[in-house]
């Protein structure tokens, strides 16, 4: 006998996003669960994304006249009806068995920005045609550059309005977690927009040979793709994963349009520092010249206002939304979304802002005397 409900219902007992993972976790296998709900190595850097923004304090504004207020934003000339995107996810199928589709009907009913993966287990054109909400393509650049531009060439034609090109995973972090529960891929999921790609020879190690360095590391991206990638396309180019000044002043320098400072959600190198804490000297350094978005540990709407207090012009969610996947399909993600935005309105009445442009550092509470 199946107790669990349909998997289109929400559950009853979900009033924030952060109620859904037990929901997930019972739908899923040890399996997806350890590819979903991990983070690299001892999870630090996961753990720190969100803790970080529960350090943070808020300050109150009363009084202010919010009449009329709204959460609508531009970035690239394209209009966007709320600062919550949703972050690249590769292998939705692992989550619901609609995938890609299954997001994609969510944030057309919730107007949401949604960033395909490269390893998507839908077809990038065939998701394109389940939502009209804007539509980004994240690139992970392959080894066979000309494979890479045909699969450029393709999100153009599908619609996709920008190029996230991911900078911080040219090799999978320590998956431990993953290795523990032996993750595969089940038969039926896979990266179906590379079918079709040149496989790449490699002759087993030598002694002495490394296998990073000389094997997986040989074919990554480096800066020279990113100028390349910059003048083969029209479509605004961002690059996903960046936590220092130095590669945002470099990324502008390669002329990017746009950069996501991510420490990829924790999943690929343990104990870098939270992206939240990351985003405010890069936002200094580069924010009136670069689209500053962020992405990492956000699950309440409190958590989006302090990322745009503090210097991001829109903000990506990752787990956040795929915990709705998997508990209760596209009405779980369009749930979450929703939950985040009308938490965020809520914030911004309460500090006092009526458009995102009323949003300031100065929301946040001086940090609190500890002596
Ligand atoms: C299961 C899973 C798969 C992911 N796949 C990709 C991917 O294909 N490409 C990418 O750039 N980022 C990928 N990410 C990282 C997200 O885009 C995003 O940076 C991260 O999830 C943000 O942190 P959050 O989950 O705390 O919101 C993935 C994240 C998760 C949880
Ligand atoms: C090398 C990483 C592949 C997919 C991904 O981005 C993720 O699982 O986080």
């Amino acid at each position: 006998m199946n107790l669990l409900p349909p998997l289109s219902a929400i559950p009853r007992d979900v009033a924030a996003a952060a109620d859904y993972p037990p929901h997930a976790r019972v739908r899923l296998d040890d399996n997806a669960w350890a590819y979903i709900s991990s983070g690299a190595a001892d999870e630090l850097t996961w753990q720190d994304n969100a803790a970080a923004f529960d350090r943070l304090r808020l300050q109150s504004r009363v009084l202010a006249d919010v009449r009329g207020g709204h959460t609508r934003l531009e970035l690239f000339g394209q209009t966007f009806a709320h600062p919550i995107l949703l972050a690249p996810v590769a292998y939705q199928k692992l989550a619901h068995p609609d995938g890609e589709l299954a997001t994609a009907q969510a944030a057309d009913a919730l107007d949401a920005g949604m960033v395909v993966s490269t390893l998507a287990s839908c077809r990038i054109e065939h998701i394109a045609r389940q939502t009209r909400a804007p539509l980004w393509f994240q690139l992970y650049p392959q080894p066979d550059r000309a494979f890479t531009m045909d699969l450029v060439r393709r999100a153009e034609a599908a619609g996709y309005q920008a190029l996230v090109v991911t900078v911080d995973a040219p090799i999978a972090g320590v998956r431990n977690r993953e290795q523990r529960a032996g993750f595969h891929l089940p038969a039926g999921i896979g990266a179906v927009n590379l079918q079709g790609m040149p496989a790449t020879p490699s002759a087993p190690l030598a002694p002495g040979e490394s296998a990073v360095f000389d094997r997986l590391m040989t074919h990554a991206p480096t800066w020279n793709d990113i100028e390349a990638l910059r003048s083969a396309t029209r479509l605004p180019l961002i690059l996903k994963g960046i936590l220092s000044v130095q590669d945002a002043r470099r990324a502008l320098e390669a002329g990017a349009d746009g950069i996501v400072v991510s420490n990829h959600g924790g999943r690929t190198l343990d104990t870098l520092a939270s992206a939240i804490d990351a985003l405010p000297p890069i936002a200094d350094a580069v924010g009136d010249r670069l689209v500053v978005l962020m992405d990492g540990g956000i699950r309440r709407g409190t958590d989006v206002l302090k990322a745009l207090a503090l210097g991001a012009r829109a903000v990506m969610i990752g787990r956040a939304w795929l915990y709705g996947l998997a508990a209760a399909g596209p009405l779980g993600v369009a749930h979450v979304i929703r939950l985040l935005r009308d938490e965020l309105e809520i914030a911004m009445a309460l500090t006092g802002c009526r458009t995102l442009a009323d949003i300031s550092r100065d929301l946040l509470a001086p940090a609190p005397r500890r002596d």
